[in-house]
């Protein structure tokens, strides 16, 4: 491995924090550096305190710090002769400034931690807003999920461990300089013995780093089971399959919780070997400096005095370093998924200075996901402004990706497609977007009022609720907010709970009336509404008509009787188009399926 590759090994979270903060990192360190020394020389006074004190002529001893002299010489050209109070009121001065530049160090610090925290969260979610749907449809959701919600919260624990270990070990630099610059055999012996017991340690560390990063991925894998054993509850529920599909739970909970309890165990190992290991050191080196090698007291005891600070740091080092990475998996995920939504991101270009919708043209369109099979081939269609226009067909025909592929959710593989005469590629698909009305097979309905629900939570103003109020009249909800106790303002719970399903759609419809859109798009739910929701959306249908452009993706034949065109779509490909008598005169599939549903 050459030098950077060895470097870049080492330094991996050094230049990954490097990375968001840059020089940031730089001034933290000097703000440790500045505490260690103040810190240091404050405690160096100590010898010479001690020295005065001792002799009972204190002004006129000489008291000496072997290497450290300097510091007494320092105080003697500022006008300090050396005695007690003068010692006392110098120390006082290191200490107080130490204080300063804590209480700056550690500000800052936590300064650097919401900076990052903030800028790394905020690059996800602008990630999972750039993400095209196409490409969104084959990320796993448990994981994105379990990384914007769990893993991010890891990312604020690694960085604060990670921070502290960096200033423990800023601090163990200058203690063990200064021990070094007091008594350099000492200093010596003592780091060889730290180096020896390192190993050890660096074995336990590479371990819970290990388990940490699984423990990560095991969390994803639980999250998506999770997220639908909530989903999909009713239906659990209602066929007793909770019990064996809880099993599947369970069983990511053991694999999960041993591992954390194998981390407790790395982390156990630690506490316990790490002052043993530190003590025996110590003594060695004491036995070996005192006997063997012999030495002047001030220096040695001064020299000793520091490495006891030092070691201090040696064990805050090791244990931040073991709470790191034992969290440093959190990152790990968040950056994963950061380059994942990057690699998936929708390149948003062209105008969008494309005047009001006039018409949109597919010609020999084709689609299909990537390494997969074609879905649809030979698509030609035109749908101009204010048409309604209806696909049918079998399940599985590619009725949804059409749709996706007119409003621009999805890129067509092969041919074109034209709006307003104009390549897709140079209209901007956000604006395109931003001008349809989506109603989706299960309305999507916001845990909030229906006020919300329906104006994006747009301010209460008196503009805002004359137009809510337009909106929830095209969408037949007078009487049904009418009578709500709470009225506009009912919370409508989790998913809609609190709203039948024909309410929850003309709930979803309501919004896309407000928001003033050009293209309708409804997705035809295909569990049965009752009679009486399904005659009002009729009728909410019909009112539209006309109006809006309105794609319907029908299942139920009695609603597309009144559209312009209906194209009935069969294993990807238009089998054939045209109002519903000459469908229904021309083509056996389409009469076929009319009369099955019997009307
Ligand atoms: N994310 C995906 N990856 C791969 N294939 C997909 C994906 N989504 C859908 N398909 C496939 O594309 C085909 C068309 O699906 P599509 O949802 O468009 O059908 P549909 O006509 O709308 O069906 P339905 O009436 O049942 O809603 C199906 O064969 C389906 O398996």
């Amino acid at each position: 491995m050459n030098i950077k590759g060895i470097i870049q090994k080492n330094f991996k979270y050094f230049f990954f924090f490097f990375s968001y903060l840059r020089f940031k990192i730089f001034v933290l360190i000097l703000l440790s550096l500045l505490v260690g020394l103040l810190d240091g020389f404050g405690l160096a006074l100590f010898i010479p305190l001690f020295q005065v004190a001792v002799d009972d002529s204190s002004s006129q001893s000489n008291p000496e710090l072997g290497q450290m002299d300097f510091l007494l010489d320092f105080m003697n050209s500022i006008g300090f002769s050396l005695s007690i109070s003068n010692i006392l009121l110098f120390m006082t001065i290191l200490f107080i400034s130490k204080g300063v530049f804590k209480f700056w160090d550690s500000y800052y610090k936590v300064s650097l931690q919401i900076f990052f925290v903030k800028k790394l969260r905020f690059q996800m979610l602008r990630g999972l807003e750039n993400v095209s749907y196409q490409n969104f449809v084959g990320m796993d959701a448990g994981r994105i999920q379990n990384t914007l919600s769990a893993e991010v919260y890891k990312v604020t624990a690694s960085f604060i461990s990670y921070f502290n270990t960096l200033q423990y070990a800023v601090l163990l630099v200058v203690y063990m300089g200064l021990a070094f610059f007091s008594n350099w055999q000492f200093a010596i012996l003592v780091s060889i013995g730290g180096f020896i017991s390192n190993l050890f340690f660096k074995m336990l560390f590479r371990r819970t780093e290990a388990a940490s990063i699984s423990i990560s991925n095991k969390g994803h894998h639980f999250q998506s089971f999770l997220i639908q054993a909530v989903q999909h509850f009713k239906y659990l529920k209602a066929t007793s399959y909770f019990r064996r599909y809880k099993r599947k739970l369970i069983d990511q909970i053991d694999e999960i919780e041993n591992l954390q309890q194998r981390i407790g165990l790395y982390n156990s190992l630690l506490n316990g070997l790490r002052e043993p290991i530190v003590l025996v050191i110590v003594i060695l080196v004491i036995l070996i400096q005192v006997n063997l090698l012999g030495g002047a007291l001030a220096s040695i005891l001064l020299s000793l005095m520091f490495f006891y600070r030092a070691l201090n740091y040696v064990i805050s080092v090791q244990s931040s370093w073991q709470t790191f990475i034992s969290q440093f998996g959190g990152i790990v995920s968040s950056t994963e998924i950061i380059e994942l939504f990057e690699k998936g991101e929708e390149e948003i270009k062209g105008s969008s200075d494309f005047g009001k919708l006039d018409s949109i043209v597919l010609t020999d369109v084709a689609f299909g996901f990537q390494d997969g099979a074609e879905i649809l081939s030979n698509i030609d269609l035109t749908i101009n402004k204010n048409e309604t226009i209806a696909f049918v067909g079998p399940s599985g025909s590619g009725k949804t990706t059409l749709v996706n592929l007119i409003v621009g959710l999805f890129d067509q593989v092969g041919g074109e497609i034209h709006v307003n005469g104009l390549s897709r590629s140079s209209v901007n698909m956000l604006e395109l977007r931003s001008r349809v009305g989506y109603i989706t097979q299960e309305p999507v309905i916001f845990n909030d009022s229906i006020f919300n629900n329906v104006t994006f939570w747009a301010e209460k103003s008196p503009t805002n609720l004359a137009q809510f109020w337009k909106a929830i009249e095209m969408a037949n909800l007078v009487e049904f907010v009418n009578e709500l106790p709470e009225g506009e303002e009912m919370i409508l719970g989790d998913n809609g709970v609190k709203a039948s399903g024909g309410q929850k759609q003309r709930i979803s419809i309501a919004r896309e009336l407000y928001k003033e859109v050009e293209i309708i798009v409804f997705d035809e739910a295909t569990s049965a509404l009752d009679s009486d929701s399904e005659k009002i959306i009729q009728e909410n249908i019909n009112s539209l008509q006309g109006k809006y452009t309105i794609i319907l993706i029908a299942h139920r034949l009695s609603t597309i009787k009144n559209v312009d065109k209906i194209y009935l779509i069969d294993k990807g490909r238009i089998k054939s188009s045209g109002d519903f008598e000459q469908l229904f005169s021309s083509d056996v599939n389409f009469r076929r399926m009319v009369q099955l549903q019997e009307f």
